[in-house]
């Protein structure tokens, strides 16, 4: 029997809820620390909150929540490229061609399928999956077999865990994200530690490949990759007095991210002045960080997620 409640009624903790939001069928967990919303398009993880505190994760407050379009905000899926085809390593680009071919892959604005929903003890698990790779008109192109899935934990934390399983007869070679936009009480009043010692590509500087010399505090237009990382990264937000961890697995790469003014004007679904709310710290394998998978192999790229007081 389903766990998931279709009515509106007053729940016994944890619960799991079908609710519509706009144009977009929506799981709704609630546990007695903290609430989740993910959206069954893209697998998108839309809102992630401990009760009496403030946001984990950042919604832009122009979200359109519409059918065929990712979600500005929240934890989109970029899978099985990231960023511009183009700028990806060479067995990555031959695997596509033709068509359109949007930045971030082919899954964030595509149905995900629910496969598992169950509640252990104060804990709740949802696993998604797209298509099969035959069946869907965006993946078609793919040869059949690959399997895509993410396996949501909640307990005290947030987990993600994405896995591809090559069940095709061919190599496969692919770079993706879990494309996390944080609350931030003010950019301004941030730092991102972890990425000190580490190399980056500036993506806005002709992609040249440069060193962090210390904690990053962001104070322009920033889009890097940084490689060679180890797993724990932090957000300090002094604004909010907290500390944002995230603990990465099957991934030594990220994306930090930030629009800044002039960028955030262009962005769709996104405040001009909401680049001062956001941050992304995206949770990569990317370029020398790829994914190859012989036929009959799997990968996971997984992120664990929580807060802790700045001090602590
Ligand atoms: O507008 P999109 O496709 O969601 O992309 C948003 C941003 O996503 C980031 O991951 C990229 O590094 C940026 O270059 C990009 O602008």
């Amino acid at each position: 029997m389903s766990l998931i409640d279709e009515q509106e009624v007053p729940p016994d903790l944890p619960h799991i809820q079908r609710i519509e939001v706009n144009q977009l069928q929506c799981l709704r967990v609630q546990t007695a620390r903290a609430e989740l919303l993910i959206a069954e398009q893209g697998a998108q993880v839309l809102r992630y909150q401990e009760h009496g505190q403030e946001p984990l994760i950042w919604m832009s407050e122009e979200a359109a929540f519409e059918a065929g379009n990712s979600v500005r905000g929240g934890i989109p899926v970029c899978w099985p490229w990231f960023g511009d085809l183009m700028r990806n390593p060479p067995q990555v680009q031959s695997l596509h061609s033709g068509g359109r071919l949007p930045a971030h892959g082919l899954v964030r604005g595509i149905p995900w399928l629910l496969m598992e929903n169950a509640i252990e003890g104060d804990s709740v698990r949802l696993v998604l999956a797209i298509p099969p790779t035959s069946e869907s008109p965006a993946l078609r192109h793919l040869p059949p077999g690959i399997e895509l899935r993410l396996e949501i934990l909640l307990d005290d934390r947030l987990h993600l865990k994405l896995t591809t399983r090559n069940g095709s007869e061919q190599h496969l070679a692919l770079t993706q994200a879990l494309h996390s936009y944080f609350a931030v009480s003010s950019i301004h009043d941030v730092t991102i530690e972890g990425l000190e010692g580490h190399r980056y590509i500036e993506t806005l500087e002709g992609w040249a490949e440069r060193e962090q010399k210390r904690a990053l505090v962001v104070s322009s237009e920033t889009d890097r990759i940084y490689l060679d990382l180890p797993p724990r990264l932090s957000i300090r937000d002094d604004g909010w007095n907290r500390r944002i961890q995230i603990e990465a697995s099957g991934s030594t790469s990220a994306v930090v991210w930030n629009p800044w003014v002039s960028k955030a004007r262009r962005l769709s679904q996104f405040a001009d002045d909401a680049w001062q709310r956001m941050l992304c710290v995206e949770t990569a394998n990317v370029m020398e960080d790829l994914v190859e998978l012989e036929p009959g192999a799997e990968h996971t790229l997984g992120v664990t997620l929580w807060s802790e007081k700045a001090g602590g």
